[in-house]
């Protein structure tokens, strides 16, 4: 049986593509077997969906213990490579990736690298020249890598959950009992929740409350979950506060408007679903969530504010979420950066489906 490697972790940005790409490899008769850490949520996630899953011991790299434990997580994975014998292995980029990447470059493996972001990070940034491809999600990444590389690289999109292109926003809305006039705001901070974001919405709250016909669908974040809902002594009805929503694809799909980081999955999703939102992009440049929301704010889809500006935003939604011209504009021009079936193209890219 053909195998692949994945190896990939650390937050729902980068788990949740590895598990569509596993997906479409599984329906092809292709083995999938993932490579990850043995602390953060993929170690989880991952067997939860089925998965042969192998953490590994690594953190990112801050002082002398954790280069000790990349080294020791980088032979592990020479052994993991050695014994699993994959037909290639596909990594998700940032330092989780590394170890099983290298073992990889290592012992002369095929090398595949996805990227989410609009801006290469760090991990794919090492591995590129060395890799057959770069499979990426936006045009854009193309400007931080030289022309001669070019032909390495391959946009496909991001592979999104497949739930994302089934769900259906009337059938949803009915099984939500949703009113004909009632709005759905979305308000999420990535797959970690965002403090600044959930700061903004609690005081603002006052002014959600007085909004009878908006319907709120937050999801604060497992560790911010309890203190909110401790601050919190009146809520509408119909409201909706969870630490995390599983089922974020129907809960996107009711929705008329998101506020939100701008985790490159995130943005994907907006995108696949055609959702006006308002984005508040996570300040960090390594991060890089400013140059994803851009790519929404310059087709005019969206609006970007900054942390500082937090509050201002959420006036803005409940604003915005009433004009029904302007939303309905903002999904016209978000059509143009639809792609679809990037598990699908990537699979099929990958060179492994020669004679054994
Ligand atoms: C702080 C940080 O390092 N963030 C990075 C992380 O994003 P992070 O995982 O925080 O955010 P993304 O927006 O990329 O992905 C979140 C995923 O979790 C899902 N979700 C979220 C909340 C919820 O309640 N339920 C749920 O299912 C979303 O639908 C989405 O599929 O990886 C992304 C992909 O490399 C990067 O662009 C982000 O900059």
């Amino acid at each position: 049986m053909r195998k692949v490697i994945l190896t990939t972790g650390g937050t729902g940005g980068h788990i949740y593509p590895a598990l569509a790409v596993a997906r479409e490899l599984k329906k092809r008769g292709v083995e999938p077997i993932f490579v990850g850490t043995s602390h953060r949520m993929e170690k989880d996630m991952i067997p939860q969906e089925g998965y042969k899953f192998i953490g590994l011991d690594v953190k990112p790299l801050k002082n002398i213990a954790s280069i000790f434990k990349m080294l020791k997580s980088i032979i592990k994975a020479i052994g993991i490579v050695r014994k699993e014998k994959p037909d290639a292995i596909l990594g998700f980029g940032n330092y989780i990736s590394v170890p099983a990447i290298l073992a990889g470059i290592i012992l002369r493996k095929k090398i595949y690298l996805q990227e989410q972001n609009a801006n290469l990070g760090f991990a794919n940034k090492l591995f590129y020249r060395l890799s057959k491809m770069s499979f990426l999600a936006f045009e854009k990444t193309y400007d931080d890598l030289p022309i001669k590389y070019h032909k390495k690289l391959k946009v496909t999109g991001n592979p999104l959950r497949s739930e994302v292109y089934m769900v259906n926003r009337k059938i949803e809305r009915e099984r939500l009992k949703i009113e004909d006039d009632e709005k759905v705001l979305l308000i999420t901070g990535g797959s970690l929740g965002s403090k600044s974001i959930n700061d903004a919405i609690l005081s603002k709250w006052e002014r959600t409350l007085a909004e009878k016909k908006i319907r709120i669908y937050w999801a604060t974040g497992k560790n911010h979950f309890e203190t909110i809902n401790q601050n919190l002594n009146k809520y509408k009805p119909n409201d909706v506060i969870k630490p995390y929503f599983s089922n974020m694809p129907s809960i996107m799909a009711v929705s008329d408007l998101v506020v939100c980081r701008a985790g490159a999955l995130t943005i994907s999703e907006l995108i696949a679903m055609e959702k006006p939102s308002i984005l508040i992009p996570y300040q960090s440049i390594k991060v890089g969530q400013y140059e994803n929301a851009k790519i929404l704010e310059e087709t005019g889809a969206s609006y970007i504010y900054k942390n500082s500006e937090a509050e201002i935003a959420i006036e803005r939604a409940m604003d915005l979420i009433k004009d029904d011209i302007e939303l309905a504009k903002i999904r016209a021009r978000i059509k143009v950066l639809k792609k679809d079936r990037a598990a699908e193209k990537i699979v099929k890219a990958m060179d492994i489906w020669g004679r054994k």
